[in-house]
């Protein structure tokens, strides 16, 4: 996990948020959104499809704005006034796909009052350093997204919005970004980051979880683990559902895990859950990240624990 930046005296506040909504006709998609992030902080913006993530990062940037509430960005400024200071990434809409690679890149260097040729060494390490002379249309997606991210990245700017960067990218490259990441957070950088990988959890200081317009939890991973209920593992096949109560079940290949409604005595169930032999079909197991996203995207707050 992440060295946490808790212990750190308080610096800049990068983002305030502070009861954000946005509107699409009669369509609330945001709907009060509080949330600040603190100067050297990763924090990672998590939720199912279709929560809100990509619009709020929108009002963050300032290519959208809210239809209620106020972001402030460096201790008080207005989003369009912060664009030079900031760095985004947005789905699929970096590199313009008639250009190379490379032309992309080099656009972006010359282009950004603060553009670095730190693309040299991003694109080697995200490997798509033989790639970058070919046309970016030709690209799959995730050398797109590894293209994109070093666009975003080669930017030297103290705060960087990416939206969905490991989607696509495969297990090495998403650690190796990680390691990118956590350098740059060593030099001061402060990031935002959308996630549905909960793989990216490791490497946040701090995850809020968006659900239908608003945040449901936001804390340190460390307290997030610790508000969780049991984790329950099924062992063996699944137990009638009438006692394992629905959606709050999940499959990851063999491995059937979830969270019992809070009512319910883990114990007694282990006990009632037995195979012919007596093996308990079910137990209680160490909350991985996995389960985190899970409880906290699909069953919290609905399981009345606030
Ligand atoms: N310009 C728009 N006009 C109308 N509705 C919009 C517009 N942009 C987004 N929405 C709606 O806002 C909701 C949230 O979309 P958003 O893209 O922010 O979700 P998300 O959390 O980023 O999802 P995903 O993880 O799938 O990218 C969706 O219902 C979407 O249809």
């Amino acid at each position: 996990m992440a060295q946490s930046v808790r212990e750190t005296t308080a610096s800049t506040s990068i983002v305030d948020a502070s009861n954000v909504t946005k509107r699409f006709g009669s369509h609330e998609v945001l709907t009060g959104i509080d949330l600040s992030i603190a100067e050297g902080e990763i924090l990672l913006l998590m939720g199912p499809n279709g929560a809100g993530k990509s619009v709020f990062l929108s009002c963050l940037s300032g290519s959208a704005h809210p239809s209620s509430g106020e972001i402030r960005l460096f201790d008080g400024l207005p989003p369009v006034d912060a664009q030079s200071s900031m760095s985004v990434m947005f789905q699929g809409a970096m590199a313009d796909p008639e250009l190379t690679g490379e032309e992309n890149l080099r656009f972006y260097e010359d282009l950004h009052p603060n553009g670095t040729n730190r693309w040299r060494d991003l694109v080697e390490r995200l490997e798509i350093g033989d790639e970058i002379d070919r046309l970016v249309g030709e690209y799959s997606g995730g050398m797109r997204r590894k293209i994109e991210i070093a666009i975003t990245l080669t930017i030297d700017v103290p705060f960087y919005v990416l939206d969905e960067p490991t989607v696509e990218l495969d297990l090495a490259t998403i650690r190796e970004l990680h390691d990118i990441l956590l350098e740059l957070r060593a030099d001061g950088k402060t990031f935002l980051v959308t996630s549905h990988a909960p793989l990216d959890a490791q490497i946040a200081d701090r995850i809020a979880f968006l659900r239908d317009g608003d945040i449901i939890a936001n804390g340190y991973p460390d307290d997030l683990f610790e508000r969780l209920p049991p984790v329950l593992r099924v062992r063996g096949a699944v137990p009638s559902e009438n006692l394992l109560v629905g959606n709050r079940l999940f499959r990851r290949g063999d491995e059937i895990r979830g969270f019992l409604p809070a009512d319910v005595d883990v114990k007694r169930v282990e006990l009632a859950l037995r195979d012919r032999s007596g093996t308990p079909l079910v137990d209680t197991d160490e909350p991985s990240y996995t389960d985190l996203f899970n409880y906290y995207t699909y069953i919290h707050p609905l399981d009345g624990s606030e």
